[in-house]
C-alpha cells in the first residue's frame, strides 16, 4: 500500500531521478538543513479526514500517514489526498492498515473508533472504544516510542487516560483535543451576539469534552475587554440566563450537527490542526485541551484527565495556565471532574 512521492526507478530501471535532476556537489541534503516531521492519523473517517486535509494545507508535516481498519477505503482516502498534490505544500502522503507504516512519528492523532448516532452521549461510546484502544495505543507506542500522542475519539477525556495508561508515556506526551473544539464554538457564539470577530474573544471552556463542560465566563474578554464590563460599556443588556444559554447552545452544538449531517467534522479538523501546529512548531500557545488535571484548580479525586488551559509546545504539554476561577466555577469543575472519575472507576484500568 505504500506509495513513495519521491523519485523512483522508471521501467527501464533508468534512475528518474537522476535523469530530470542533477545534484550540484557539495549542496547539503534536506535531512541535514531541516528537521523531517512526521504526523500518523489513526482513523481515517469523517474526522481523521477532516484533520489530514486541514494539516495538508498547512505546510505542517513533511509526511503524513494514515492508518484504518479498512484497507480499500484507507487507499481511496490515500490517492484522493495524493491526487491535489499539485496544488498543496509538498508533503510525502502514505497509508497501511499496518502500524509499521507509523514509525518514527513526531505527533499520533488518534481518530478512530465508534461515533455518536443521533441524540446518542459522547460517554455511551466508552466500552465499544477503551476496547479499540488495547488494539491501537499499544503498536503506536512501540512503533513511536518518542512520539506525543493526541487523542481525538469519544469520550475524548477518558480515552486520553486510557491512552496514557496504555502506552506508558509520561503525561505531558498525552493530549485529548477536549475542549478546544467547544471553546472555539464558544467563542463564536460570544462573536456573534457582540457582533466581534471570534479571533478576538478570549474565552474558554474547561471541564469534560461534554455535558459537564463548565464555562469560565468570569475571564471572558473581547480585545484584552473583561467581557461583562465590555457589556456594560456597550450597553447591552445581559442577564445570567443569556449567559448560560450561549453555554446550552456549546454543549447541544454536536447533538445538532449529529442530527443534521450525522456527524461533526470541519470545526474538529480545525481545531486539531491549530493544536498539532502549536505542538509542532512549538508555539507555547495556550489551549484548552484534556491533560493530567490532577493537583490543579482543586481537582483531587484521582487521576483525571481534563480539560485545562495548558500551554503547548514541541515537548507536548508543558504547563497550565492559573486562570482565576470564581467558587462557582471551581465547584462546577470539581463536578466535572467527579463525572468522570465515575467513569473511569469502572473500567479496572
Ligand atoms: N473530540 C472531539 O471533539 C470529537 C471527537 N469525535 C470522535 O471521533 C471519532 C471518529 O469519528 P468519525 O471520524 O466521525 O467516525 P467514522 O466512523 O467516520 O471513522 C472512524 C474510523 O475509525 C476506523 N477504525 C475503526 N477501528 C479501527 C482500528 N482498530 N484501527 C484503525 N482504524 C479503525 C473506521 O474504519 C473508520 O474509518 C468518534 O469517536 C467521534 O465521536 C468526533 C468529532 C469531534
Ligand atoms: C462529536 C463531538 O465530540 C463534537 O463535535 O463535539
Amino acid at each position: 500500500m505504500h506509495k513513495s512521492t519521491s523519485g523512483s526507478l522508471g521501467p527501464s530501471g533508468l534512475d528518474l531521478t537522476q535523469a530530470f535532476f542533477k545534484p550540484i556537489s557539495g549542496a547539503a541534503s534536506p535531512s541535514s538543513t531541516k528537521r523531517h516531521t512526521k504526523i500518523s492519523v489513526i482513523g481515517a473517517g469523517n474526522v481523521g479526514m477532516a484533520i489530514a486535509q486541514t494539516i495538508l494545507t498547512q505546510d505542517l508535516a513533511d509526511e503524513l500517514v494514515l492508518v484504518d481498519a479498512k484497507p480499500e477505503k484507507l487507499r481511496g482516502e490515500m490517492l484522493d489526498l495524493q491526487h491535489a498534490a499539485a496544488f498543496l505544500p509538498r508533503t510525502k502522503i502514505i497509508a497501511d492498515v499496518d502500524y509499521a507504516v507509523t514509525h518514527g512519528s513526531d505527533l499520533c492523532i488518534v481518530t478512530a473508533g465508534a461515533r455518536q448516532i443521533p441524540g446518542e452521549s459522547r460517554l455511551n461510546l466508552l466500552h465499544r472504544n477503551v476496547a479499540l484502544f488495547r488494539n491501537v495505543i499499544p503498536p503506536l507506542a512501540k512503533y513511536s516510542p518518542d512520539t506525543i500522542l493526541l487523542i481525538v475519539s469519544n469520550p475524548v477525556d477518558i480515552l486520553t487516560y486510557v491512552a496514557w495508561k496504555l502506552s506508558g508515556f509520561p503525561s505531558n506526551r498525552v493530549v485529548g483535543s477536549g475542549t478546544n473544539l467547544d471553546s472555539s464554538r464558544f467563542r463564536f457564539l460570544i462573536a456573534d451576539h457582540l457582533d466581534v470577530n471570534a479571533q478576538d474573544v478570549q474565552a474558554y471552556i474547561v471541564g469534560e469534552h461534554g455535558d459537564s463542560s463548565v464555562a469560565l465566563w468570569s475571564s471572558i474578554s473581547v480585545g484584552g475587554v473583561p467581557v461583562l464590563s465590555f457589556l456594560d460599556k456597550q450597553e447591552i443588556a445581559y442577564e445570567k440566563e443569556t449567559l448560560e444559554s450561549i453555554h446550552k447552545v456549546v454543549i447541544d452544538s454536536a447533538y445538532e450537527v449529529i442530527s443534521l449531517k450525522g456527524y461533526t467534522s470541519w470545526a474538529i479538523g480545525y481545531s486539531v490542526a491549530a493544536l498539532a501546529w502549536s505542538i509542532l512548531r512549538d508555539q507555547r500557545k495556550i489551549h484548552p485541551v484534556s491533560v493530567l488535571a490532577k493537583g490543579f484548580y482543586g481537582v483531587d479525586g484521582g487521576d483525571v484527565f481534563l480539560s485545562l488551559p495548558a500551554q503547548l509546545g514541541r515537548g507536548g504539554v508543558l504547563g497550565v495556565t492559573n486562570v482565576h476561577l470564581t467558587d462557582e466555577e471551581t465547584q462546577r469543575l470539581r463536578d466535572s471532574a467527579n463525572t468522570i472519575l465515575e467513569q473511569l472507576s469502572q473500567l479496572g484500568l
